[in-house]
């Protein structure tokens, strides 16, 4: 555990995504990040491998006392993992870990649930680092904007009334001749 490995980009690790090589991107590596002035002083340790957030520098806090670092920090790193020898043997099945190459597969690996016991195989299938700048944040979906209208002002509106106006234009008229003629 903590140790470092060879640093790819997404676009190395997207590369190996079939049965014969199957990589995946994971959160998860604990690793000792220095000590907690240098935390305080800079929120990125461990030569940029690591972007701490606020949080995980909290949480890299609280587990201070517990962790296996004597005094150091520790936090989460992204890893690459080569699973090509565990296809067969994943308990969820090949099928979810082909399908979770090419991207970050945090998300899809901690919404499982995976046991401690299955967090601790992964050491197992380390064989890098990735670089965080190559893989894309998530982003918040954000709906377009739609356009403020008033809608007294759409040629819509304009037909609508004309439609409703015209027709008793014509009644007035014939009305009117009418009483014209009637009177003449
Ligand atoms: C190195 C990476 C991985 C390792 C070592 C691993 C290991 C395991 C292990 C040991 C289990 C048995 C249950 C447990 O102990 O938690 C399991 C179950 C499972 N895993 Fe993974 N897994 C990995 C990645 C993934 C990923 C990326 C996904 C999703 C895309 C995934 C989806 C599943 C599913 C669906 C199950 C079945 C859960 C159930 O039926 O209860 N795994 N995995």
């Amino acid at each position: 555990m903590g140790g470092e490995g060879k640093v790819y980009t997404l676009a190395e690790v997207s590369g190996h995504n079939d049965r014969k090589d199957c990589w995946l991107i994971i959160e998860g590596k604990i690793v000792p990040v220095g000590s907690r002035r240098m935390i305080a002083g800079s929120h990125k340790a461990n030569n940029g491998l690591v972007d701490l957030s606020v949080s995980t520098v909290l949480d890299s806090l609280i587990c201070l006392e517990c962790n296996a670092y004597g005094n150091g920090l520790i936090a989460m790193k992204k890893s690459v993992y080569d699973v090509t020898k565990f296809l067969d043997d994943h308990p969820g099945g090949d099928e979810v870990l082909l399908s979770a190459t090419g991207k970050d597969a945090t998300d899809d690996f901690e919404d499982v649930g995976h046991s401690s016991s299955a967090k601790a195989m992964m050491d197992e299938f380390y064989v890098g680092d990735i670089d965080s700048s190559t893989v894309p944040t998530k982003t918040k979906y954000t709906p377009p904007k739609q356009p403020h209208y008033n809608q007294d002002k759409t040629p819509e509106f304009i037909i609508k009334l004309l439609q409703f106006l015209v027709p008793l234009l014509i009644l007035g008229l014939a009305v009117g001749i009418r009483f014209y003629t009637k009177s003449a």
